[in-house]
């Protein structure tokens, strides 16, 4: 299985916080891989080392099974906020995006994606929509044609229509190419439709990944009478528990063979899944670190 992305022991360090740490994950290629994790889980730091923008001050952190630092022409990258020379047109950009990119630049498909969008060519972007200023940085980072493609919270300031379109969007144009795409978001519900693959990370650590179908396959939740501490038929890990009185709701990683009738089987979604994971993995602060007893 080749690997777009590969870290190692990954730390990256500000001062004396680290913003990475001890990070270790594969990212298949081919995927369009989710990248979900609470606020300061390190997932900007991840994107940065993996595009080369930052060095790591620990482990390394390849792409293509090279350094990130020379395969930059492979890689395209959406920054948070897309940030896009404001003053200039979308036409402006896509003329300038091939004077930066002269070894490979399709600026013919650029232009047409963005005239099927109705975006005005010579209006400055900064004039746009946060939904059409998306939809321009997806654009000039396609025409570069990546075999890699990261995306640093694309969605997150666009409504539900505009984020449906942009994920239609990325998602047709990286089925017409062979592109990996890793894109972070908070957004779990829009994830489930269009990723294949989900990494977590959890204080930089990396709680769950896996391709989304079999994840989705392997967990459910069961509905039954109030559970203690006894072991389960056809259930191999408990991940979340919550109970009332009289009745337990458990999301369970299923185990081989079929689960005890006495417990009603659902089937979960990627956002059930994440969260029961991110519970699981435990607050971010100490509660000692405010001087609250825990
Ligand atoms: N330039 C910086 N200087 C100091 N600390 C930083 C810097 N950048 C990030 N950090 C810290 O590193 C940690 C990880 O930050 P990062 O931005 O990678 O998280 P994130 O998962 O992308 O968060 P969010 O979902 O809020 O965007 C946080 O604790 C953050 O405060």
């Amino acid at each position: 299985m080749e690997l777009a992305i590969e870290a190692r022991a990954l730390g990256k360090r500000y001062g004396r916080t680290w913003a990475l740490r001890d990070c270790t994950l594969d990212v298949p290629a081919g995927r369009i891989a989710a990248l979900v994790g609470p606020n300061g889980a390190g997932k900007t730091t991840l994107l940065h080392l993996a595009v080369g923008l930052s060095r790591p001050d620990a482990g390394e952190v390849r792409v293509f099974g090279h350094d990130p630092r020379s395969v930059l022409a492979d890689v395209g990258f959406v920054a948070q906020d897309t940030p896009l020379y404001r003053d200039f047109t979308a036409a402006e950009l896509v003329t300038m995006g091939g004077k930066l990119n002269r070894r490979r630049w399709d600026a013919a498909l650029a232009r047409e994606r963005l005239a099927m969008l109705g975006i005005p060519p010579g209006k400055p972007v900064g004039q746009l929509s946060g939904g059409q200023r998306a939809q321009v940085a997806l654009a000039l980072a396609l025409a570069k044609r990546p075999r890699l493609l990261l995306l640093d919270e694309p969605i997150a300031s666009l409504d539900p229509l505009a984020r449906r379109e942009f994920m239609q969007a990325l998602m047709g144009a990286v089925a017409e190419s062979e592109t990996t795409v890793l894109l972070s978001s908070h957004l779990l519900a829009d994830l489930e439709r269009s990723c294949d693959y989900v990494v977590v990370l959890q204080q930089s650590r990396v709680q769950l990944a896996g391709p989304v179908d079999e994840l989705l396959d392997t967990h459910r939740t069961l509905v039954g009478p109030r559970a203690g501490s006894e072991s389960i038929a056809g259930v191999a890990k408990v991940v979340r528990a919550s109970h009332t009185e009289r009745q337990s709701t458990l999301l369970v990683r299923r185990g081989g063979g079929p689960v005890d009738p006495l417990w009603t089987e659902h089937d979960v979604t990627l956002e059930d899944l994440v969260l029961a994971h991110l519970a699981e993995a435990g607050p971010r602060v100490a509660a000692s670190a405010w001087g609250v007893p825990a």
